[in-house]
């Protein structure tokens, strides 16, 4: 038996010998012997294939999803110089977004994500059904889902039968990754999320209170250098680095002093990083091809590569410094105690650190941006909140905090008209799923179907808000009753003079087992320093209302929000 085996093995050696020594001869014949022109029309033709093969794939798709009543967005522009065949080649990319309805101030820097200002469906007050057809690129189609009812089953109730989509799991585990919170799907989804759930309840986040005024001091002692000047600061960076520094010391025990010019080692690599991954068409063709475009070793993302391995050297040294200290108070610490199973490996916890520094910075800061230009555009709203400032005595006692109602209601109408993530997407996961729909009934829907949820799209739809719905107005919320059950609001949209808003028509932070699990520690962040910059300041800016730049990419920003901090015991 041995013998035989040592035969045969000797065999397959010598004739894997052979291979490799004849093989580049071959390959070399073969080469030598063929006309160059013959190589590049079979590489052509084997394009044009694999695009006719999606294309076909693709209207096939579309046909099942519009059979069964499903109408699909209109083209307003015209085509004509495309023979009619504009569906199948550009889709809606060109056509208005719904994100932004009827509200395009500035630049979009996705204009590939699409949408459709007006489209036909779900803005259009009271039509059903609410959802729309629509299509990408090359025809590929996609709905967009603003029906509750839908919305309930793709993001809590079925919520793993949906993933995330391939690129955005590739763009976003860039900067968190690829095993972070964010990114993970299924079992291993679950798994983390019971690891991480009591790091975010308020037995761990308020002892977090005085770390988070200190990077507000820093702020103060920033603003206090501006004000003789009455110069306006640009408010937009400055929360940036605001909202890093508390992440620094909150979740990763450690200083990334972003607010001082030269700022840690650890943030400036960060910053760096964080640049290299701005949206741009070689950066969108390496995700959507990454066995291609995405191995050709550009200096952008060798830079970004280089950054990130400082970032996790820094994250790799947090970690072993916090079990030094097991009754340390910040996330990391607590991270570490709810780990003590190691139901995380060492990877796993590092991409959850750099999931927070992603999730947890960029986010805050536009929100908190928003909010300070905004109360400085409208003064009688910040008055409001002065005078409601004026009668709480320790603005450091988060109870006393959270039960401000102008307070609260500056914070969730900024993330009404600018939610941070102002857009999401999923996929149909594994044997394709179906969908109920308020008015067409259940709905078939295609493994690997996308779908879109236009966050921004419902908060500004006038059917749900009302006539003034792209009207920032924080007094809206005097008269809400936030509806925590299902579906069945929109058929009483008003009972007694109070607006009911259900859990799918306010998703700043979306909803069900995927909804933002930093929730809690935003609204912390933007209470304390809301109500401590108003307190102290007067704010003023030059920014007209409706003069605000957004910035829509992964999240929306506001690109100019330049505001003055004038001292209100000075003057
Ligand atoms: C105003 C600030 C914030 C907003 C508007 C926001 C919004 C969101 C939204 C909409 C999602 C769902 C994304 C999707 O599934 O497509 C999400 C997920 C997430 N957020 Fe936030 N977020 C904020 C702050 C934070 C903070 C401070 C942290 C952590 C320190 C954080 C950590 C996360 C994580 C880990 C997830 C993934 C949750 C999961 O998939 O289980 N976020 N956030």
């Amino acid at each position: 038996m041995g013998n035989n085996l040592s035969t045969v093995a000797r065999a397959l050696q010598s004739l894997h010998q052979n291979a490799v020594a004849l093989a580049p001869t071959a390959l070399h014949q073969v080469i030598a012997k063929t006309n160059p022109r013959t190589v590049a029309t079979s590489i052509a033709a084997l394009a044009v294939l694999w695009i006719v093969k999606d294309l076909v794939h693709d209207a096939r798709q579309a046909r099942r999803i519009r059979r069964q009543g499903v109408p699909e967005q209109s083209f307003r522009k015209s085509y004509w110089w495309l023979f009619g065949l504009h569906r199948y080649l550009l889709g809606h990319a060109l056509e208005a977004k719904p994100t932004l309805v009827g509200d395009r101030r500035g630049p979009e820097l996705m204009p590939l994500l699409h949408g459709g200002e007006g489209i036909d469906g779900w803005d259009r007050p009271g039509v059903e059904p609410l959802i729309i057809l629509s299509r990408f690129i090359l025809g590929a189609p996609k709905i967009v889902v603003a029906d509750p009812r839908t919305l309930h089953s793709v993001l809590s109730a079925n919520s793993y039968r949906f993933v995330k989509t391939p690129i955005g799991v590739r763009f976003v585990g860039m900067a968190t990754g690829d095993a972070g919170l964010v990114v993970v799907q299924g079992d291993v989804h679950k798994r983390h999320r019971r690891i991480i759930n009591p790091l975010f309840s308020m037995k761990t986040l308020k002892p977090l209170v005085p770390a988070m005024l200190a990077s507000l001091d820093e702020f103060y002692a920033l603003a206090d250098q501006s004000t003789a000047a009455s110069t306006p600061l640009p408010f937009h960076d400055l929360a940036s680095d605001l909202t890093l520094n508390v992440i620094g010391r909150t979740a990763m025990n450690y200083e990334l002093d972003a607010l001082s010019p030269q700022g840690s080692r650890v943030s400036r690599a960060y910053r760096k990083a964080v640049d290299a991954l701005k949206i741009n068409m070689w950066l969108m063709l390496s995700l959507q091809f990454p066995n291609t475009f995405g191995r050709i070793p550009t200096r952008k993302m060798a830079n970004f590569w280089r950054e990130m391995k400082v970032v996790d050297e820094a994250i790799k040294d947090m970690l072993q410094n916090a079990a030094k200290e097991p009754d340390g108070p910040t996330l990391i610490h607590e991270l570490l105690r709810q780990n003590a199973g190691n139901a995380l490996s060492e990877h796993e916890l590092m991409c959850e650190i750099r999931t927070f520094l992603a999730a947890g910075h960029e986010t805050t800061s536009s929100a908190l941006a928003s909010c300070i230009v905004l109360l400085a555009q409208y003064p009688e709203i910040q008055q409001e909140l002065v005078d409601e400032l004026a009668a709480v005595d320790d603005l450091t006692d988060y109870d006393v905090l959270s039960k401000l109602p102008r307070l609260n209601s500056v914070i969730n109408e900024t993330s009404r008209l600018f939610p941070a993530v102002f857009i999401t997407f999923r996929d149909v996961g594994k044997g394709g799923a179906t969908v109920p729909t308020t008015a067409l009934g259940p709905s078939v829907l295609p493994e690997g179907f996308r779908i879109e949820v236009p966050i921004r799209g419902i908060h500004c739809d006038p059917h749900i808000w009302g006539p003034d719905a792209l009207i920032w107005n924080p007094r809206r919320w005097d008269s809400i009753n936030l509806v925590h059950g299902l579906t069945e609001v929109p058929a009483r949209r008003v009972v007694d003079g109070r607006r009911q808003i259900g859990q799918y028509d306010f998703m700043p932070f979306l909803a069900g087992p995927r909804a933002c699990i930093g929730r809690q520690f935003a609204i912390m962040e933007l209470r304390l320093f809301i109500a401590g910059i108003v307190k102290r300041y007067k704010l003023s800016t030059d920014v007209p209302i409706g003069g605000e730049e957004l910035q829509c990419a992964i999240t929306m920003r506001m690109m100019n929000a330049w505001v003055r901090f004038a001292r209100r015991d000075v003057g």
